[in-house]
């Protein structure tokens, strides 16, 4: 019998996210035809397996999507949202690329990008704070000290 309706709270679905940073820039990818929010630009990331944590599934999906060996660093955000296909418990980690001339694979469209070109970009809207925190940073590190 199902569930729904009988008061129980609906548990989110866990997803690792990776701001792969290199140089300044970030790692940013297309989400592909037929997959939800296609078209969207997106970090690579994904759900994570059951009892996975969600910095190995960031580790996991960077390499996956992106052929990208990362070092998974400080958890920047974590950000519930609701969205029509359901409610998703983002945790978005900084990371860093094992060695940082490796070029991402052929898996996706992708670019490089500064990060106030980020927020011209359309995302998923969870990713809201995020980008605006990253737009931010970067305002502060152009701003000359004092
Ligand atoms: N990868 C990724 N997912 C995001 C971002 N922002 C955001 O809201 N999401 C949401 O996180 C969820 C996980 O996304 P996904 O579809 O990439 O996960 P997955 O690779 O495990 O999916 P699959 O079931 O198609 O294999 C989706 O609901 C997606 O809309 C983002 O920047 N990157």
């Amino acid at each position: 019998m199902s569930d729904a309706g009988a008061g129980r709270p609906e548990a989110p679905t866990l997803v690792g996210i990776g701001l792969i940073r290199r140089g300044g820039r970030f790692y940013v990818q297309r989400r592909p035809r037929g997959a939800v929010y296609a078209g969207y630009w997106e970090f690579p990331g994904g759900k994570c397996e059951p009892g996975e944590a969600p910095e190995a599934a960031v580790a996991r999906e960077c390499l996956e999507e992106t052929g990208l060996a990362v070092v998974v660093g400080r958890l920047r955000h974590v950000i519930e949202h609701r969205y029509p296909h359901g409610l998703v418990r983002l945790h978005v980690f900084d990371c860093e690329p094992v060695d940082p001339s490796a070029e991402p694979g052929p898996g996706h469209e992708y670019r490089w990008v500064r990060p106030d070109e980020l927020e011209t970009l359309r995302f998923p809207e969870a990713n809201e704070p995020v980008l605006r925190e990253l737009a931010g940073s970067a305002q502060d590190e152009a701003r000359p000290a004092g």
